[in-house]
């Protein structure tokens, strides 16, 4: 039986001083914020690690300390038209402070000068206030409060104040993050003096995070661990492919070196149009891919890209509907849906759909949605392909179908829209709460998404799918 991956195992691991207060221990965090960290300090260039907070109760605080905070990233995919299949043992992560049985040892890394970044995946969930939270019950339940009461603390310590760079995929994540940390302090009545510390000693950063991080290998688990040579519960498998927008102050490039380092990180005055193009161009048709393809029996990614209605279906949504409607020069999106199809199509990772599928509802809203109405507005009709995703969506919803992960709330919503089967399409349209606005009011939405419900229910996602492209399918056999 292989040994446990640990430092006893391997001795020789370097070791760095914490500079970083990283909340999440996911995946993704894992295979990005931290694997960046270690190439840099394999440059010479940081020397520093991250200690982990888990934001929730239970997470991987235990699995993360039985292997003294070491696992192995696997980086899988085409990367500049080479294959890479690269191990790397991660050892930049320091340790994990579970705050929920050790709050003073959270709170005691206020006292730590060395200590400068702080970043956070606690997923779209994780940046929201709580009024429940208040700063003496800590352990606050909030990511949010967690983060204010450390913040006074090194406020009260009479301390610099930290770098700031959420990594949540929501649409200006810093000042969202700030924008909260401002209302417990006024909430908790901190002070004016504490507010103004907020403001001049720290910088809260928007950033925008790029790589597919599918996540363990389970499928292969064991092939790797004899590959390895150790046994890692921890293994991350992500593409080669990434890149990272900060938007903050330009000597951020210097103080956190990620560029110097080779890695594809750009410091800018304003992300807006990055956001863009990754939103609506690779997490849109992720969205708009998965309940019409899980309704076809596919698993994965690949499995739509090796399709070809289903590929056809990808490229077309990008080319006649997504592309069109964005602000940015043609050929940049033209570039950058290729390198998107090409992700896509990477046949060394395996990315669920299932994965993909949690939360579809407010996805929907921010991925397709914005691009949707706009095509509306501007050309007087619906984009077909992205109704009929948008039909698939509901469709995979209603009864649970594809046996649905949201918020209690959405799935209620679901159900008792259902108990009325000749009103569901106008009582979920109706929902502004999921969409921002009232969509019955979208000229010909609620009639075509009736018809293409029973399309889909009558011959079958891919059927639905071969009738919205047309000739197209017919052209390319
Ligand atoms: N996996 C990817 O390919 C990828 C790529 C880019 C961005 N992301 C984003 O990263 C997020 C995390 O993905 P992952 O693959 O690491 O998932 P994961 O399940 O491995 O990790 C989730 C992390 O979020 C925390 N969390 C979950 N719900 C929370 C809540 N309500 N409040 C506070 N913290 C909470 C967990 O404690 C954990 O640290 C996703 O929401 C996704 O938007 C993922
Ligand atoms: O991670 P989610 O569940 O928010 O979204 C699913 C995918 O679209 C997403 O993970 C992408 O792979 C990622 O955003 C690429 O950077």
């Amino acid at each position: 039986m292989t040994q446990r991956l640990s430092r006893t195992a391997y001795p020789d691991l370097p070791r760095y001083p914490e500079k970083m207060i990283q909340f999440g221990e996911g995946n993704f965090m894992r295979a990005f914020v931290d694997w960046q960290l270690q190439q840099m300090n394999k440059q010479g260039l940081f020397q520093g690690s991250a200690v982990l907070i888990q934001p929730l109760e239970n997470g991987l605080g235990g699995m993360l300390a039985e292997q003294d905070y070491l696992y192995t990233v696997l980086l899988n995919g085409i990367h500049d038209r080479k294959t890479v299949n690269d191990r790397e043992i991660v050892t930049s992560v320091s340790r994990l402070i579970n705050p929920y049985t050790d709050y003073e040892a959270f709170l005691a890394l206020a006292e730590d000068d060395r200590l400068e970044f702080i970043t956070s995946n606690t997923t779209e969930a994780g940046i929201a206030y709580r009024p429940e939270d208040t700063l003496d019950g800590g352990p606050q339940v909030s990511f949010p409060g967690k983060l204010t009461a450390l913040l006074y603390r090194r406020f009260q310590l009479g301390k610099k104040g930290f770098v700031l760079i959420p990594c949540e995929l929501i649409d200006r994540n810093g000042e969202k993050l700030k924008e909260i940390v401002h209302k417990y302090a006024e909430d908790w009545n901190l002070g004016e003096d504490f507010i103004r510390w907020l403001e001049q000693e720290n910088t809260f950063c928007c950033s925008l995070v790029d790589r597919i991080v599918p996540g363990y290998p389970r499928d292969k688990a064991a092939e790797l661990e004899q590959e390895l040579g150790y046994r890692d519960s921890l293994m991350v498998t992500a593409e080669p492919f990434l890149f990272w927008v900060i938007e903050g102050p330009a000597w951020l490039a210097d103080r956190l070196p990620l560029a110097a380092a080779g890695l594809n990180v750009v410091v800018t005055e304003d992300m807006t149009p990055y956001r863009e193009r990754k939103v609506h161009l690779l997490n849109g048709p992720h969205t708009a891919m998965v309940s019409l393809g899980l309704l076809a029996g596919l698993e994965t990614v690949e499995d739509v890209m090796n399709d070809e209605v289903f590929s056809a279906f990808v490229d077309r949504l990008l080319q006649d509907e997504l592309i069109p409607m964005l602000d940015l020069p043609r050929p940049e999106l033209e570039s950058y849906a290729e390198s998107v199809l090409e992700r896509f199509k990477n046949p060394f990772i395996r990315h669920e759909l299932t994965s993909i599928y949690l939360n579809s509802i407010s996805k929907f809203k921010t991925r397709l949605l914005p691009v949707l109405l706009r095509y509306v507005r501007e050309r007087g009709e619906l984009p077909p392909l992205m109704t009929l995703a948008f039909a698939a969506l509901l469709l995979g919803y209603r009864a649970d179908r594809l046996k649905p992960q949201d918020s209690p709330e959405v799935l209620d919503a679901f159900r008792e829209a259902w108990s009325r089967p000749d009103e569901f399409i106008t009582a979920i349209l109706r929902k502004s709460e999921f969409w921002g606005q009232d969509l019955t009011a979208v000229p010909g939405l609620e009639a075509k998404l009736s018809s293409m419900l029973k399309l889909l229910e009558a011959s079958g996602s891919r059927a639905a799918l071969e009738q919205s492209l047309g000739g197209e399918i017919v052209c390319s056999e």
